[in-house]
């Protein structure tokens, strides 16, 4: 019998959910290099509003830590974090006919916010690892639909998603030794002292991450807003958004 650590019974878990985002129709429009630019500035206008929860995250990860070590992996990252991410949209921007000016602070909308709580609500009471791993999850996520992109061999430079499918790819992050796999090794090393009624409660949460994720991609391919929201519960649109 094989023994799975912790992080690799979440992997393990996850993929099903993995498949649900590969098969997303904003994943294939980005291989068959048709992605409505509606939906790319959508998708780079919310993101920001997440990667803005994901520094929320960091600082309280270095919070919770207790040791000096983890303190610096976590306060290292967050300094990559905020040194790389505005750089990233703005070389996805750069293929847009949109100004990066118009894509920064937008409205924070309906499963955007939905995500952001998630990862922020193990802040109050939450452990490390409570905290670390429904944010891990989008890590992950990202860099495994990198992975898919990649291997399609589809996404070539002039496609708008190029730079994302690189940056998700990058070395530091997607690695053997990159801050993914270690942000896992926390995972793995604080569930060792975590009780199994605790650690499936994480699981969840880390799965739970996963499913938003779809509905990430699935919010920027319909450019879902709370107006549309608001039409849909007050059955004036008469349609279905969700
Ligand atoms: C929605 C989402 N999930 C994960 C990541 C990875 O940082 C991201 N930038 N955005």
């Amino acid at each position: 019998m094989i023994i799975l650590s912790f992080s690799q019974e979440l992997i393990q878990a996850a993929q099903p959910y993995l498949t649900a985002n590969e098969h997303h129709p904003f994943i294939q429009a980005v291989i068959n290099d048709q992605l409505d630019t509606k939906a790319l500035h959508y998708y780079i206008q919310q993101d920001l509003r997440y990667a803005d929860a994901e520094t929320v995250v960091q600082a309280n990860l270095v919070a919770k830590s207790t040791t000096i070590e983890d303190q610096r992996l976590f306060a290292n990252q967050l300094s990559t974090h905020l040194g790389t991410v505005n750089e990233l949209f703005k070389s996805l921007t750069e293929n847009t006919a949109d100004s990066w000016g118009n894509q920064r602070y937008q409205p924070i909308e309906p499963v955007t916010f939905i995500y952001r709580s998630h990862i922020l609500a193990p802040i109050a009471q939450g452990s490390l690892l409570d905290l670390l791993a429904p944010f891990e999850a989008g890590n992950w996520l990202y860099i495994e639909l990198g992975k898919y992109l990649a291997a399609t061999g589809k996404v070539q430079p002039d496609n708008a998603f190029y730079s994302w499918v690189t940056a998700v790819q990058d070395p530091h992050l997607a690695g053997e030794n990159g801050i993914s796999n270690r942000f896992l090794q926390v995972i793995d090393r604080e569930a060792a002292n975590t009780n199994a009624e605790q650690l499936e409660v994480v699981k969840q949460q880390f799965l739970r991450s996963v499913l938003l994720e779809w509905y990430f991609w699935d919010a920027a391919y319909k450019q879902l807003t709370w107006a549309d929201w608001e039409r849909h519960a007050l059955g004036t649109d008469g349609g279905d958004l969700l």
